[in-house]
């Protein structure tokens, strides 16, 4: 196997007539990184893996994979490899010419080619199936067969588009177990495209959340979920309540807002005095009780009750605010339950409640 190379994508747009598909995007992969891009349909995240595979010219800018500028070289003398969300199979070709295919295209003999190929299928545990079609594969065998075919090049990074997209979910499950376990032994850059928040969290060194063409904020997922830079993080992400004010009052490591028509919420970080100003508050670190502090805490009539099993969701509305979930662990709540239509008062910590950027 080759070594792994890190991705460098510097100012990269793609522009289809008149949609900006991605707009000036930097972004760097360090080797042996698990990267998922993440968001909502249509945000550009198929057309930046495409421009890293070569499969979309780039309308500008340049990616580098290791020290090579690769931007304008064709997909096969890239060092990349590319899994295709329908896996992309040949019906009437058996697994070993399948998975050989890219190798006859580059002209290697046959015995060589099947034999690396053959080699695939066993790191694949599929060797039993060798002269089997793909149509005679259940959907997690079909999807590592895709991924034979994407590694027998030897990719210094590999492309993934929606791998787990076909699967039902308990198969999606073990299927992404099996990918971070490939990546680990392999020690190759993967970028993975997904719209899932859970699977990317589940599998990525380095989350890079994408809306309308730009780089919301690209993080590990710890530092993503626990500091999500941006409102559109925060709700994409989930578990957060995001609450939108105005700053009435700012210090060096907090700010007040204030929400139209309702009350008021203090944060921690830094905010502009008078300007409007998104807070994200934990869902899972709301308490029942009345709030010591001022700005810490709110009261509103309960408008849904979800029993999870472990944890218990509650939605309120008050103070001006819509919205507001809170996950309470089951002991919790069945220590004082509460119904729909009942006025509760909730609390938080400081730390809990963050201001978010634009
Ligand atoms: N070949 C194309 N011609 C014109 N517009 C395109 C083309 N491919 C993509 N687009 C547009 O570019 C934008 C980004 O598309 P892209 O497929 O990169 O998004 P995505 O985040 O991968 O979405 P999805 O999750 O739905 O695949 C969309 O507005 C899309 O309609």
């Amino acid at each position: 196997m080759k070594k792994a190379a890190a991705i460098d994508i510097a100012a990269v747009s793609k522009i289809y007539g008149s949609t900006t598909a991605v707009d000036n995007i930097s972004l760097k992969v360090a080797a042996g990184t698990y990267c998922c891009l993440l968001g909502p349909s249509g945000c550009g995240k198929t057309s930046t893996l495409r421009m890293i595979a070569g499969h979309e010219s780039v309308s500008s800018g340049d990616i580098l994979l290791g020290n090579t500028n690769i931007t304008d070289l064709p997909p096969a003398a890239r060092g990349t490899a590319m899994m295709f969300q329908s896996y992309a199979l040949f019906p009437h070709l058996d697994l070993i010419e399948n998975v050989a295919f890219s190798l006859k295209m580059k002209g290697v003999d046959k015995a060589t080619r099947q034999a690396k190929a053959m080699d695939m299928l066993i790191l694949m545990q599929l060797e039993a199936y060798a002269s089997r079609k793909p149509a005679q594969l259940s959907g997690g065998q079909q999807q590592r067969v895709a991924l034979a075919r994407a590694l027998i090049t030897d990719p210094e990074a590999l492309l993934l588009d929606e791998p787990l997209s076909a699967l039902d979910p308990f198969l999606k499950i073990r299927m992404r177990a099996e990918l971070k376990k490939l990546q680990t032994s392999l020690g190759i850059t993967f970028v993975h495209v997904t719209h899932s928040q859970e699977e990317a969290m589940a599998l990525a060194d380095l989350i890079v959340v994408m809306n309308n063409g730009r780089i919301e904020q690209a993080a590990p997922p710890r530092t993503l979920f626990e500091a999500p830079a941006t409102a559109f993080v925060a709700r994409f992400m989930g578990d957060h309540n995001v609450i939108s004010g105005r700053a009435t009052q700012v210090s060096e490591k907090s700010a007040t807002i204030s929400v139209a028509a309702g009350g008021d919420f203090v944060a921690t970080g830094v905010a502009e005095l008078n300007t409007p100003v998104d807070i994200a508050i934990r869902t899972d670190r709301v308490r029942i009780g009345q709030s010591d502090t001022p700005g810490l805490g709110f009261t509103g009539s309960v408008t849904n009750v979800e029993y999870r099993g472990a944890t218990v969701k509650l939605m309120l509305s008050g103070a001006g605010v819509e919205d507001f979930t809170a996950i309470l662990s089951d002991a919790a709540y069945f220590a004082n339950p509460v119904k729909v239509g009942e006025a509760v008062s909730l609390c938080w910590n400081s730390a809990d409640a963050i201001v978010l950027g634009n």
